[in-house]
């Protein structure tokens, strides 16, 4: 059957084969996967083909406003679309918009109401014409108007066409929800992926592994960002744990040397005696025990950046000869005669302050004038607010992946952290975190985990301040040095932890002992890790103030 032979077909059996046509094709073109436009100009067609409802349109109201518009129409040229703006309640279409019923204009040229403003009268048939209107509904909301011209000396019934126009706008009103969940979806993915790329934006600001958002940290970033590209030597200040050596990585990233090595060295950390070969290497034979020609670390960063940690602790000898790198960008072995060129880029830092060493005598003049080119102060975690929190969910995270286990924060968790003055700063806050995950019970670190681990945290601090102060217990001769005490795998063992004199022992140190086997049911494991010991150190203390032989075997709780 050809269109033109289903319009000329009016008997009932015809019309009932084209309408259930007419419902199959739309509702082909509903699912097609096409756009809302194609599906629903295609309906209208379909209405004006096959069964002379002409001119369709379906006006919809316009968002936030009181008003609705043509947006599809079959058969009406764009003015005549354009004209298509009704105030709801206005003429048919608003009225139809405004009541929801059916609206039968039986000839358009008798009805006051109809206001003939899309499409002028004269360019209609001269034939009598009418005008049907219904509801587009969806869950009870009205979404617009379908309407539609007829020719009223046509045998169909008009109840037929409203039947069919209803059976028509539910699925308008399918295709126009669908589309807005679509919109919808596709908006909040948008806003997901903007969000993401926001976040993988910060993400590349915080700049190799820098997180914070506080106004301090932002600001001493800005200023290594700003000076990394350059090839000035840059002093960062600050105390200890407060990211030096990451923001000096971070200048060495984002600079032209990145492809070149990045070195690091404590001058603090390393005898004075070994310190200037390390620095400098040396020459075959330029003293006992140096059997081989070696390089030190300045000419391993040749092309790169060199890493001073610690520079207020060098020696003024080894000052001098930095000084002689800084002017010459060369360097003598030791037991050497020759000047070997470098071209390092200097990146200095001290917890010291400076200026008050070059006062005392213990500090060059013009190394310090030298390196104090650009100095950048690293704030303490004290002073940024709000970093605690975002840094300590960092470090949940990362100790969660490193110990394999999915820990979270208990109710007032991140309150207390946030409250605690963090002496040790970031790196403080990174070591309770991990121990913090260690003796968590049930995936959840709760306040009381914390609270014990930070008392235990200001106990070193008090011991380290108060020194003497207190009652200590020594150890049996020989008194264990620190250097050789035994590793802390899981922690780092620098200052908060590692000025912790571990050949000694407090005597009021047996409580918080108790309390962290009270807290992990009598395991001495997770007790030391609690208090960010070893075993063998969590015992030894146990130990030296006579409690190991008092306590019930382990696994009771009952300490
Ligand atoms: N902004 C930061 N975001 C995430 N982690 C950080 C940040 N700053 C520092 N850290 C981490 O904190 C710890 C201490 O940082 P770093 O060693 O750079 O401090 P430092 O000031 O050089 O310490 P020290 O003076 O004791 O040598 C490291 O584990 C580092 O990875």
């Amino acid at each position: 059957m050809t269109l033109t032979a289903i319009k000329n077909l009016e008997t009932d059996t015809d019309i009932e084969d084209v309408e259930l046509l007419i419902i199959y094709e739309a509702s082909r073109l509903m699912t097609h996967g096409g756009s809302p436009d194609e599906a629903i100009n295609g309906i209208l067609r379909l209405m004006s083909q096959m069964i002379g409802l002409n001119r369709g349109r379906v006006a919809l109201k316009d968002p936030g406003a009181e008003t609705m518009s043509i947006r599809y129409a079959y058969g009406l040229t764009t003015p005549e679309r354009e004209r298509g703006h009704y105030v709801i309640g206005e003429g048919v279409t608003g009225r139809v918009m405004q009541t929801g019923q059916v609206a039968v204009i039986q000839n358009i040229d008798d009805e006051p109401v109809y206001l003939t403003r899309a499409v002028e009268r004269r360019t209609l048939p001269q034939e009598t014409v009418a005008f049907l209107a219904v509801p587009i509904v969806h869950n009870d909301a009205r979404l617009g108007v379908l309407g539609a011209h007829r020719l009223r000396g046509r045998k169909r019934p008009f109840s037929r066409d409203i039947t069919l126009l209803r059976v028509l706008a539910t699925l308008i009103a399918q295709i126009l929800s669908l589309n807005r969940v679509i919109a919808e979806k596709t908006a909040l993915l948008a806003d997901e992926n903007r969000a993401l790329k926001q976040a993988l934006d910060q993400q590349t600001e915080v700049t190799h592994g820098i997180l914070g958002e506080s106004p301090a940290l932002r600001h001493a970033l800005r200023q290594a960002l700003h000076v990394s590209p350059t090839q000035a030597t840059v002093l960062l200040a600050g105390e200890s744990g407060t990211g030096k050596e990451r923001f000096a990585r971070m200048v060495h990233i984002t600079s032209q040397r990145r492809d070149g090595p990045f070195m690091a060295i404590n001058c603090a950390a390393i005898p004075e005696a070994l310190l200037e070969s390390e620095l400098f290497g040396h020459e075959k034979g330029a003293f006992t025990g140096a059997v081989v020609r070696k390089q030190g670390i300045i000419e391993l960063a040749n092309h790169g950046t060199l890493f001073l940690d610690e520079i207020g602790d060098l020696a003024l000898d080894l000052q001098s000869k930095l000084l002689h790198v800084l002017e010459k960008q060369a360097i003598k072995r030791v037991g050497g005669t020759q000047d070997i060129p470098v071209n390092v880029r200097i990146i200095a830092a001290t917890h010291k302050n400076l200026q008050k060493a070059v006062n005392e005598g213990r500090f060059r003049i013009d190394l310090f004038y030298r390196l104090n080119v650009f100095p950048i102060h690293l704030p303490p975690l004290r002073e940024r607010a709000g970093d605690v929190r975002h840094l300590a969910r960092h470090f949940l995270q990362t100790a969660n992946h490193e110990f394999d286990r999915n820990t979270v924060f208990g109710m007032g968790v991140l309150e207390r952290l946030e409250s605690y003055n963090w002496p040790g700063n970031i790196r403080q806050l990174e070591n309770v975190i991990k121990r913090a995950v260690l003796v968590a019970q049930n995936r959840e670190i709760t306040v009381d985990d914390v609270i014990l681990i930070l008392q235990h945290e200001a106990h070193i601090g008090e011991h380290l301040e108060a020194g003497t102060q207190q009652k200590i217990i020594p150890p049996p001769a020989p008194v264990m040095p620190a250097a050789s005490a035994p590793a802390m795998p899981l922690f780092d063992p620098r200052p908060n932890v590692a000025q912790r004199s571990y050949g000694w022992v407090r005597a009021d140190e047996g409580q918080s002992l108790l309390d962290a086997l009270r807290l992990t049911g009598g395991n001495k494991t997770r007790a030391a890790m609690t208090l960010g010991m070893t075993p063998r150190q969590f015992r030894y203390r146990l130990e030296r103030l006579g409690l190991l032989d008092k306590l019930p075997p382990s696994g009771t709780p009952a300490v």
